[in-house]
């Protein structure tokens, strides 16, 4: 059972925010299935196409309902665009991959055209693919795939589904990393990424702000000083990266099972 609390972000009045708590990682699976069948559907009827973002993480495992009846026939999985928020530099078979990750938790199991997948290209160094990432992006916005943001004039995907570190990191954005500062670029490189592997590339602040949903999947009590922190009215000058993801025009939604909001004070 879902427990929904909706209040403003304590740091962004004007962004739409709630929080979805359930007893367990099943019921967050449900929900979050659900959802993304349903804003697939919007974005699809709106825009005749669906941007999703996807992180790594245990993220992958909590989407597996989505390559499950219903949704496995109902979804328009013809019109799916599939991005990463960020991706290890590594190659696509490697089992550091993102891109593996998903493609065996899901991407292989629905049917989204192979050309609709856009994984790094892993012959290039890091900033070599994060150049190439963003290159591929500016294509996708000229031909009317990928949306852009009026208010920010950066690229506004559909929807990121996304996970967060216990450290409060999102993407490859880490505590205390200056690449959390980065205001110009889309796609950005680390090769001192704190998790590894150190060589990655990941979206930029700007970008993810832009989104118009963000889901933010946390589950267990590993992520529960950062969830405390993140969902505090008190904010300090030390902002966790997920306390800096705030939407300027558009609606991020928490999904969190019990033990992840443990800390948390209603
Ligand atoms: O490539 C990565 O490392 C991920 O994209 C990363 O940002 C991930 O989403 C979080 O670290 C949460 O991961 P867990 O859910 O496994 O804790």
């Amino acid at each position: 059972m879902a427990t929904d609390v909706a209040v403003p972000a304590p740091s962004a009045a004007a962004s739409k925010w709630k929080r979805l708590t359930f007893d367990t990682e099943e019921d967050v699976a449900v929900s979050l299935a659900k959802y993304t069948a349903e804003l697939s559907a919007k974005f699809v009827a709106e825009r005749g196409a669906f941007t999703a973002v996807l992180s790594g993480g245990t993220l992958i495992e909590t989407l597996r309902k989505l390559a499950e009846p219903p949704y496995l026939e109902t979804v328009d999985w013809s019109k799916w665009h599939v991005f990463w928020v960020d991706e290890r530099v590594v190659p696509k078979d490697h089992a550091d991959s993102n891109y593996k990750l998903a493609y065996d938790g899901l991407l292989s199991k629905v049917p989204i055209p192979a050309g609709q997948v856009y994984a790094i290209n892993d012959a290039l160094s890091a900033e070599g693919a994060a150049d190439d990432y963003e290159t591929i992006l500016r294509q996708l916005v000229k031909n009317g795939v990928l949306a852009m943001s009026a208010a920010t004039g950066f690229p506004k995907f559909d929807v990121m589904l996304l996970g967060m570190g216990p450290d409060g990191h999102i993407a490859s954005l880490f505590p205390g990393h200056p690449l959390v500062n980065e205001k110009q670029k889309w796609v950005a490189h680390i090769t001192d990424s704190p998790k590894p592997p150190p060589e990655r590339i990941t979206f930029t602040f700007p970008v993810i702000n832009s989104s118009a949903y963000v889901a933010m999947v946390v589950i267990g009590a590993g992520k529960a000083g950062a969830v405390q922190k993140a969902l505090s009215d008190k904010k300090t000058s030390d902002l966790l990266p997920v306390e800096m993801a705030v939407l300027q025009d558009g609606e991020f939604t928490w999904f969190a099972d019990q033990e992840a909001v443990s800390m948390v004070r209603n």
